[in-house]
């Protein structure tokens, strides 16, 4: 985003000092809308360095907008200052307009304002944060203020580990500037934040899409851009055959959860291997599936399917260490879930063996599992990063924010779904999903990215009217949630 910043400075013929304008015109935009009340008493912190200077300039610029008590506090701990900090404090000069200054953290006046605007310190932070601005951080945080930062919280960095024992000014929004940063979509950080929004600054767009970037945030463009529409005279042979392999007598739903969902997301055809006893319930609940015997789980018999699931519900008994080893050797795409994931984790041998091009849709503990135990989110990245370029393979890091990690170790983040899709069976019906999508001849990368999209999107859309989201109720709507996006 530095360098964002830096094209757009030097292409577009602006200064950096009427970038600095334009963002905090965006961020006073959006804070309008946040707080609409003209009367709301505010204190603006600003440091010395460049996101100070966005905070002289919101003051300013809400103050012309109608916000008649807006105080600002000069967080003075540092002897440097930017020249852009330094031009937008003499226009507040200028202006007469009141400043506290503060050189310690004992000398914050007790205040009495009910908003804080914190912009003391932005990206340009690169250690914790110690000495004055620690202090600072934790007087601030014990008012208990409802509290906007400008970009980032004080003390959080952008990308990096998040320690547990850190301590940042915490926002209760960030309003941050054209893109978010990669820790906004870690757990931890709500340790830092509740939520986030982002406005543009009017930064070289086409600059910021050239920049090759290792994380990408998926939108419903790129969803349409990358579902292919249905064209005439195709038939179910064009849309594939997937098989699900799951289920044990007392796991059946997750075999039908994983079906639905493959049969609504479009699959040509959708055949499940479950144990005989839930023959029945296949052909009640879902009669366009079809059934394959577990003991017919054959060579000859698979090589005939354009995508294979395995793992919901299926146990991790030697039963399945045997599937896997038959469908390793097959040249069918393979999506791998839950006990399948974990039968890997327990057998390294085997995981090596995993066909590239597959699919692995771990949660946390999964992954754990397989990988080793991570300390936090970051890292746990890092090493999904590292292990889908060693297993040329695609992993779905299942979280709030889904990370889908390509074969080069490139990230898509998954900005869809809600809380109300907390419920077992949800991730049986994703893995229904991919498989779907795997069939219909996507990438496995593209897959899983239009796979995570829609899932929680749907969600999403149902959410609009429930508490929470069943999963068969998600599976159910996954058809036309997809129509709505490529419309
Ligand atoms: N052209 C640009 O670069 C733009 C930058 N903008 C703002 O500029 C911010 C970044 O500004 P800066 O790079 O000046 O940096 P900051 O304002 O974030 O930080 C100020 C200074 O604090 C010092 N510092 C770093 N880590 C510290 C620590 N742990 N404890 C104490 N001091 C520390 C550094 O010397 C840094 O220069 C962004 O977050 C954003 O708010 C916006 O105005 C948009 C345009």
């Amino acid at each position: 985003m530095r360098a964002a910043d830096a094209f757009t400075i030097k292409n577009k013929e602006i200064t950096s000092i009427d970038l600095m304008e334009s963002a905090s015109m965006a961020f006073v935009k959006a804070f309008a809308e946040e707080v609409p009340d003209h009367e709301t008493s505010i204190a603006v912190l600003c440091g010395k360095g460049n996101n100070g200077g966005d905070g002289l300039a919101v003051a300013r610029l809400l103050k012309d907008k109608g916000y008649t008590n807006v105080f600002v506090y000069l967080i003075a701990f540092s002897s440097k200052v930017t020249e852009d900090y330094t031009a937008n404090l003499k226009r507040l000069e200028d202006l007469w307009f009141p400043l506290v200054t503060v050189s310690k953290a004992e000398d914050l006046p007790e205040l009495k304002e009910e908003l804080i605007i914190d912009a003391v310190l932005g990206s340009g932070l690169n250690t914790e944060l110690d000495g004055e601005y620690k202090l600072l951080a934790q007087r601030v945080n014990a008012l208990n203020r409802r509290v906007i930062a400008i970009d980032v919280p004080t003390g959080f960095p952008a990308e990096g580990e998040l320690r547990k024992d850190s301590v940042y000014l915490k926002a209760d929004l960030v309003i941050c500037f054209e893109r978010p940063k990669i820790n906004f979509f870690f757990p931890e950080s709500a340790q830092a934040m509740k939520h986030f929004r982002v406005v543009s600054i009017g930064l070289d767009e086409d600059f910021i899409q050239k920049t090759s970037s290792s994380y990408q945030l998926a939108e419903a463009l790129d969803i349409r851009g990358l579902v292919k529409p249905r064209e005439s005279f195709t038939h179910k042979g064009t849309y594939g055959h997937a098989l699900i392999i799951a289920g044990q007598q007392k796991t059946m739903g997750a075999a039908l959860l994983a079906a639905r969902a493959c049969l609504h997301a479009g699959a040509g055809l959708t055949t499940v291997s479950v144990p005989e006893s839930g023959l029945t319930a296949i052909n009640t609940a879902l009669p366009e599936v079809m059934y394959l015997d577990r003991a017919d789980l054959q060579p000859d018999t698979l090589e005939k399917f354009k995508a294979i699931a395995i793992g919901p519900g299926l146990g991790t008994g030697k039963e399945t260490a045997d599937i896997l080893k038959t469908i390793f050797q097959l040249k069918v795409p393979l999506v791998i879930d839950a006990d399948a994931l974990n039968v890997l984790g327990n057998s390294p041998d085997l995981l090596e063996q995993l066909p590239s091009g597959s699919l692995l849709t771990p949660h946390m503990k999964e992954f754990d599992h397989l990988f080793g135990a991570h300390q936090s989110w970051w890292d746990r990245l890092e090493t999904a990063r590292k292990k889908a370029r060693e297993l040329q393979s695609v992993i779905i890091l299942k979280n709030q924010y889904t990370f889908i990690i390509d074969q080069t170790g490139d990230v898509t983040i998954n900005p869809t779904g809600n809380p109300g899709m907390a419920q077992g069976g949800m991730g049986d019906v994703l893995t229904g999903l991919c498989a779907s999508f795997r069939a219909q001849g996507y990438s496995a990368k593209e897959a899983a990215v239009i796979a995570c999209y829609l899932h929680g999107k749907a969600g999403d859309e149902l959410a609009e009217t429930e508490i929470s989201v069943a999963a068969s109720e998600l599976a159910g709507k996954v058809s036309g949630t997809l129509k709505g996006l490529i419309k």
